[in-house]
């Protein structure tokens, strides 16, 4: 019998902490910029009158960069030179080495871990592990000279510190996207990459951004006196609590390293992340809006960056936020593509924001993990035929019948996904009301009121949240058993991205939507999805499916032509070397174009993909 991912994990729980070296102290901790150099052979940090702030990125400009010769990965191979300068040189960092060096003590990340709520959980949790499900999983990698997968951790040398910090997560093995990912990332390459919900693609941009800073050489003081942060990587995220939770993680993938991460988003004092800026920082994690606003107080230059993480890329380059990513990534100081290292990450990746995406990166690999914007069949989807005028009672049969069946009394955690903010608020009242303790996230919160919403939703104090889109994607909330979709959204990849927030690292979970007239356009795509992830459609589901091939598809991708297991890498279709005329993101960018054929794709549509957020311009309310 094969154990899962999830059991092994449980299992080697002990054996790791067991086996694992006590934590450096500071008397041996190496700072990044001393670690792999003989002492003698080290280069003297440039003061700062030696060292002005960079001009225009070039490789023979950045501090202790080189142009020549082979590239070494974290684990010391020689790598193939992809064109893109190996820097060797660190940021303009307000300190010279890892940042214990300072007065400033690291706060140990893992010392928070709420053991009493993870307690008050363990009854519920890990019934129905299934890691082997992803086991199994297609794989697709297409580009120039894909550096092949590892099996284990053990296998890519991220160095010591990191290594420690993979096992106090208690990862035991590489997630599918992460036994592909990192080894890419490591080349060097930049990476498009789509794997489903809940299968660790954090990590799988942090580790190699992390080991890259660890190993990629010394830091350079910024001028004296100066309140400009030059961070050398930029992780990209659509919503505020996204980015707290990605800094979160980072922290925990960082301890001890050196590499110091910082977390700038909207909604919170400004003055607050200014300080956290100026202490130094390696590892950027922003919100777009926030961003543009620290940029354009030159409180952040990107001059130095040398990796962009763009995590939920498709939401990111879609016409809510695109202008504001542009301005980020093209206009401002950052390094051209090809001189920095770009990776995109999601679960969902519709074409048309493929061929957009393909803007930002050079010579770049695609990878998808599963089919592009397919669930993983550890969530239960389950459909129902609801009015609107019954949803209300429709949902507390279901919270009664989940009540029922708790364990010892307690509530599994229930996510709510309504249409609108008032629509929430509205149903969290009700709900209140009627004995099921709820709270709300979305827009028009404040953002102490949505930190403490998610707060008290994740420890079980307020066991049902009912979210507008805002809690879509990304979060990661180990105890949500339910997702109900008491308005379904327009978009299928927003409902891919909705249900997963159960069914996550290996667990099951469950998701109940509320369907009715006024969802028949995603009657089909929805059916589609539900047949390709193994779930029972329901009969009256597919007549509708059936209605809406004949009245034409909408935007949704899978109603567009038939294109259920079609293509998935924008670069393998006829149409991208066709010269893109009349795209209408204005064709499609460089890239390494290969190959043709395949394909079938997601019916372009030229005018309706991203209407649902808002026109261009507009700056979302997500961030
Ligand atoms: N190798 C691993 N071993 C065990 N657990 C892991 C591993 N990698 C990630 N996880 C855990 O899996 C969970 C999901 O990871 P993560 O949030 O990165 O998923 P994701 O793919 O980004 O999901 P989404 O598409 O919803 O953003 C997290 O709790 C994370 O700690």
């Amino acid at each position: 019998m094969r154990s899962s991912w999830a059991d092994s994990v449980a299992n080697a729980e002990s054996s790791a902490s067991a086996t694992s070296a006590p934590p450096p102290t500071r008397s041996s901790y190496v700072p990044p910029h001393l670690r792999n150099r003989p002492p003698s052979s080290d280069p003297p940090v440039p003061s700062p009158s030696s060292a002005p702030i960079a001009p225009a990125p070039r490789a023979s400009t950045y501090p202790g960069g080189s142009s020549g010769g082979p590239r070494l990965v974290a684990g010391g191979a020689p790598i193939r030179d992809t064109g893109r300068p190996s820097y060797g040189g660190g940021g303009w960092n307000s300190r010279t080495g890892g940042w214990n060096r300072g007065r400033e003590r690291e706060v140990n990340p893992f010392a928070n871990e709420d053991n009493n709520s993870e307690a008050a959980f363990n009854d519920q949790e890990n019934s129905g592990i299934n890691f082997d499900a992803y086991e199994d999983i297609p794989i697709e990698t297409s580009g120039d000279n894909v550096p092949p997968p590892v099996n284990t951790f053990a296998e890519i040398d991220l160095g010591d510190a990191l290594n420690q910090n993979i096992r106090r997560c208690k990862y035991v093995k590489p997630t599918p996207v992460q036994r592909h990912a990192i080894p890419i990332s490591l080349a060097g390459r930049d990476l498009m990459a789509c794997a489903q919900t809940g299968s660790g693609k954090t990590a799988a941009f942090c580790f190699p951004i992390i080991s890259g800073i660890m190993k990629g050489g010394h830091f350079v003081q910024k001028p004296p006196g100066s309140r400009t942060a030059f961070p050398l990587a930029l992780i990209l995220s659509p919503t505020r609590e996204l980015s707290v939770q990605i800094h979160e993680e980072a922290k925990k993938f960082a301890f001890q390293t050196g590499v110091r991460v910082v977390v700038a988003y909207g909604g919170a004092p400004i003055n607050q992340q200014f300080r956290e800026m100026e202490r130094g920082v390696d590892i950027l994690v922003a919100t777009p809006g926030r961003l543009v606003d620290l940029l354009e107080r030159a409180r952040v230059s990107l001059q130095m960056i040398r990796y962009l993480a763009l995590d939920e890329a498709d939401r990111m380059l879609d016409m809510g936020f695109e202008p504001q990513i542009r301005k980020i990534v093209e206009q401002m100081d950052m390094p051209q593509r090809g001189m920095r290292q770009t990776m995109l990450f999601s679960a969902t990746f519709p074409k048309e924001i493929q061929r957009l995406a393909s803007d930002f990166l050079s010579n770049y690999i695609f990878l998808a993990v599963g089919r592009v914007g397919s669930s993983t069949d550890l969530i239960v989807q389950r459909v129902e035929f609801v009015h609107d005028s019954d949803k209300r009672s429709h949902l507390m049969d279901l919270l009664h019948a989940q009540r029922a069946n708790g364990a010892h009394g307690r509530q599994a955690l229930t996510l709510v996904f309504v249409e609108t903010k008032r629509g929430a608020d509205s149903l969290e009242n009700w709900l209140c009301m009627n004995e099921f303790p709820a709270t709300t996230i979305h827009g028009d919160r404040t953002q102490q009121e949505r930190e403490m919403a998610l707060r008290s939703f994740k420890s079980g104090t307020t066991p049902i949240l009912v979210a507008t889109d805002v809690a879509a994607r990304g979060l990661d909330i180990p105890h949500v058993a339910h997702v109900v979709n008491f308005d379904l959204p327009n978009d299928i990849d927003d409902y891919v991205h909705r249900i997963g927030r159960t069914g996550r690292a290996g667990k099951t979970g469950l998701a109940t939507a509320f369907f009715n007239e006024n969802n028949s356009s995603l009657a089909r795509p929805l059916s589609e999805l539900m047949q390709e992830s193994n779930q029972e459609v329901p009969e009256w589901l597919s007549r509708y499916a059936a209605r809406a091939s004949y009245g034409g598809g909408g935007r949704n991708r899978r109603s567009g032509g038939g294109a259920r297991f079609g293509g998935r890498d924008f670069r393998r279709d006829g149409s991208y070397n066709r010269g893109g005329g009349g795209d209408y993101y204005g064709g499609g960018g460089g890239g390494s174009g290969s190959g043709s054929g395949g394909g079938g794709g997601y019916g372009t549509t030229s005018s309706s993909y991203g209407g649902n957020y808002g026109g261009p311009g507009v700056v979302s309310a997500w961030d």
